[in-house]
């Protein structure tokens, strides 16, 4: 009955990659147990039944496998003749009963056996509550990145400084956005801890000179945010802001690059760069007039109007505005539910929807980098820097 249930799923999964699979038979046969031999028929019929309990898809290539055993355990070797070509489906379940060959049915009835009992107990340790320690990815100390729900969160973690992006911060973002891409997550968000999600670029960053002295500084900024902004541009899968609260400078440019801007009604956006002798960077030279249309992109980029998240919205940087008191809860149902979503479908959506612009937006960003790198060179930039830094200027 089990093996009815996993072909009629099988079958209703067009894919090719089941006959791909199928060609794997051979070679994965080699993990089951082929020492204890002997499993009873009621042993058999129970796996039988195991099967339809589990809790987690076991994917086409178990599910085949499944299927093989179980025939080759039930009708011995495979002797039908081999379906068409085109009957893809079929065919993959054929390939994988005839690549069992002789194996006897007493060896095939335990490797089912043996085969199930390792599908329940991964089944059962994957539905374990982890505790939250352990959910907890090691070695960022400016960062906390948990994954969970196919989730990978990246969390911006100086409170205490209102999340300014300090020159390990954004060494640390680029690491962990290397990370999610490659993990298998389905979608990367980014959020801050405490009441900011963050102040910007961390003003103290100009205070530490190298011996190449000042200018030497500034090309390494440069470098720094040109690598941190390319990391933005390129990252494969749908890539989510959390927005917390007040968002400033560098973490309002970077949005342009995101997919989904989710936002507390506390959040505002800020981007003061003439204010400290400074120019866009992000991209959003490029992007802001894209999104919002010149005037309004002018408004902020040049006269560092500070927008509240309606207006944000109203303007198409946020996707949606969310009450403070609900917002956690709303957004965090919300990307739950997209997480489900396949995951190579909505990598590749987002491949056609950005790719065209992708080598426009590293230009851009080439020389956004440059000109800020001549900026942070300048008295209007050094003397609103050392204003913030004795004052602790209120922008
Ligand atoms: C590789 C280089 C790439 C460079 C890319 C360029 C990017 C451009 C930008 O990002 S421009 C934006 C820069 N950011 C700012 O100008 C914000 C400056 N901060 C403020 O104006 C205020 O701190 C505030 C409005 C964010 C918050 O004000 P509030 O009164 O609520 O809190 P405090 O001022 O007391 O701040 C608490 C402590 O946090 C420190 N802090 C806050 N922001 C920054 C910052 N951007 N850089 C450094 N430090 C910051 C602040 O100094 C307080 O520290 P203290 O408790 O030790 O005094």
């Amino acid at each position: 009955m089990a093996v009815v249930g996993l072909s009629g799923r099988l079958a209703r999964c067009y894919c090719l990659r089941a006959v791909r699979s199928s060609l794997r038979v051979p070679a994965l046969q080699l993990h089951v147990s082929k020492t204890a031999m002997g499993a009873s028929q009621k042993d058999f019929e129970s796996a039988v039944n195991q099967v339809k309990l589990l809790k987690k898809d076991p994917g086409n290539e178990v599910k085949l496998k499944l299927y093989a055993l179980y025939k080759q355990a039930t009708e011995g070797p495979c002797n039908t003749p081999k379906p068409g070509l085109f009957d893809l489906i079929n065919k993959a379940k054929w390939d994988a009963w005839n690549a069992l060959g002789d194996l006897p049915k007493e060896t095939a009835r335990q490797n089912y056996v043996d085969l199930v009992s390792g599908l329940r107990s991964s089944s059962d340790s994957s539905s374990q509550v982890k505790p939250e320690a352990d959910k907890k990815q090691a070695g960022y100390e400016t960062l906390v990145i948990t994954s969970e729900d196919h989730i990978t969160k990246i969390m911006l973690n100086r409170p205490a400084k209102k999340n300014a992006l300090n020159t390990q911060m954004y060494q640390e973002i680029m690491l962990a956005l290397e990370a999610a891409s490659k993990d298998d997550s389905t979608i990367t968000v980014f959020t801050g801890s405490g009441d900011y999600y963050s102040s910007g670029n961390d003003l103290t960053n100009f205070t530490d000179i190298p011996p190449g002295g000042v200018e030497e500084k500034a090309k390494n900024g440069a470098i720094l945010l040109r690598d941190f902004v390319d990391c933005f541009i390129d990252f494969p899968k749908p890539l989510v802001a959390v927005v917390n609260g007040p968002a400033v400078g560098i973490s309002v440019t970077v949005l342009g690059l995101f997919d989904l801007v989710y936002a507390s009604d506390r959040a505002t956006f800020h981007t003061p760069f003439s204010h400290l002798g400074q120019t866009p960077e992000g991209c959003s030279s490029y992007t802001f007039p894209k999104i919002m249309g010149l005037a309004k992109a002018v408004e902020m980029l040049i006269f560092g109007k500070k927008l509240t998240a309606g207006e944000a919205y109203a303007q198409g940087l946020v996707t949606e505005v969310f009450p403070d008191s609900t917002f956690e809860k709303e957004v965090w149902t919300r990307l739950k539910a997209y997480s489900k979503l396949p995951r190579n479908a909505m990598r590749i959506s987002k491949q056609i929807i950005r790719n065209h612009e992708k080598e426009k937006l590293h230009a851009i960003n080439a020389e956004e980098s440059s000109i800020l790198q001549e900026r942070w060179l300048s008295d209007e930039c050094v003397n609103a820097v050392m204003n913030f830094l004795s004052q602790k200027a209120k922008l």
